[in-house]
Parts: C-alpha cells; structure tokens; sequence
C-alpha cells in the first residue's frame, strides 16, 4: 500500500459545520429494551471520531442510524440539520449515496460483480461517468495496495483486501460523511496505518469520519472518541 496519492475532495466543504447529528435518538431492536436511549452526538466536518465500547453494546447499530439505514423509534438524525428520517425512501437513498460513504464490518462486497465493479457501484448509482469512475476506482485501488485483475470477484480475495475494497467504495464519491465499521479489523499493521491517514486526510478535506473501533491504537489517532 502507498502514502502517496490523491483522495478525490469531498463535493461541499463547510470548515467547521455540524454534517451529522444524533438528537435525542432512541431505538431497541426490542422496544422494551432500547440499546440507545435518548442519545444525543454531533459530528462536525474536519474531525475523525472514534465510537468505541464493549461488544453487543450498539455501535454497529448505531452506525446503520446514523447511516440512515434504520430509523430511530424516537428522536432524530440530523443532516445538515435536516431530520433524515421524515424523507421519503427515495430521497433517503439518494442523500446516502450523494453524501454517505459506507464500510460496513464484513465488507458486504456483492459476490456476483467483479471487484471493480463493486468499488463503482455508489458512483454509478450516483450517475457519474463510468469510465472515469472506474479510472478513480483503479488508482484508490492502488493506493490501498489492491490492484487485482479486473475480472477478479469478490470470493476470490482475502479478508484484508475485501475490506480495502469495501473502503475504495466508500471514498470512491468522496462522501461528506464516512461511517466505517472496524475498518481496519482484518489488516496489518502497516495497511492500517495507510487507513487511517486515508480517513485524516479525507476528514482534512472537509469530511466527517466516524469509525467504530476496538483498537486503541485506531482510537489514539482519532480526534475524540465516544463511548457507547
Ligand atoms: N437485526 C437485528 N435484530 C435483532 N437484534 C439485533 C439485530 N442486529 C443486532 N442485534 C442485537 O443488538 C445488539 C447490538 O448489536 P450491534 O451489532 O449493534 O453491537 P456492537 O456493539 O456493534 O457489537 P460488536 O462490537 O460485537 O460488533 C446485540 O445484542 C445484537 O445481538
């Protein structure tokens, strides 16, 4: 993997704005016992926040809230301010594959596309050129050290590099808002390290990073962490 390269700005930089909010959040699998009960966070462009806490406690279920992929039973996520959840499905989608980036914990790579085709995906959906994105997707893949033949499927790649290329689809569209959920839980030491000067320097850029975390050494490089 390499230091070197360039991540793609992200589209809209607000130097110190709040991206996204948790106010006053409820929500339980089972209603009679809510895993987050009125939690309220801000998370602000230019900063990278840890979630850390012991296992089952919530925090990939909050990243999916926050991610607007499950709704609070009570309160609101906000962004730019705007409680999400009230939108309609489609423009829920749409705000998650215009401002979302997503590195979900077991890379949730679709097995039946190539690899490349995977990391395309969000930037297709969001109507960008095909062939410039796959030109994006091939240098992010190189720089996180996994150029692979382009015919090459998910089922034919390690657990480190599947989840090196669930992050080049995250970053792909340059996403505001990154949510990434034990990013670096299957990589070396020195991938990691790659990793998170990926997120310093896209947080840099003007983006909110998130990232769920058991690692100490991941959470002493984050600017602040939360404990669930
Ligand atoms: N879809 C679901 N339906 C019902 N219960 C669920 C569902 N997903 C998770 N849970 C439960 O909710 C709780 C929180 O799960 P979650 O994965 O958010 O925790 P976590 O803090 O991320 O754990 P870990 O650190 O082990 O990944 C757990 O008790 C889990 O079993």
């Amino acid at each position: 993997m390499s230091d070197v390269g360039t991540l793609p700005r992200p589209a809209r930089h607000d130097a110190h704005g709040t991206l996204l909010a948790a106010d006053d959040v409820t929500f339980g699998y089972d209603r009679a016992a809510p895993l987050l009960d009125g939690w309220s966070q801000r998370f602000d462009a230019g900063e990278v926040v840890a979630i850390t806490g012991p296992s089952g406690r919530g925090k990939s279920t909050l990243l999916y809230l926050l991610g607007l992929m499950l709704k609070p039973s009570a309160g609101h996520i906000l962004v730019d301010g705007v409680p999400a959840q009230a939108l309609p499905d489609r423009e829920r989608a749409r705000l998650r594959a215009g401002r979302f980036g997503f590195v979900f914990q077991d890379a949730a790579l679709d097995a039946t596309r190539t690899v490349l085709d995977n990391v395309c995906e969000t930037a297709l959906y969001r109507g960008d050129d095909p062939r410039e994105a796959r030109m994006r997707a091939s240098a992010l893949m190189e720089r996180f050290g996994v150029q692979l033949r382009a015919a090459a499927k998910p089922g034919q790649v390690s657990g480190g590099q599947a989840q090196r290329i669930a992050l080049c689809r995250a970053l792909l569209h340059a996403p505001q808002i990154l949510l990434a959920d034990e990013p670096t839980g299957n990589l070396d030491p020195d991938s990691s390290r790659v990793v998170m000067g990926a997120f310093r320097e896209h947080a840099a850029a003007g983006a909110a990073v998130v990232i769920v975390t058991h690692d100490p050494s991941i959470v002493a490089q984050c600017d602040r962490t939360v404990e669930l």
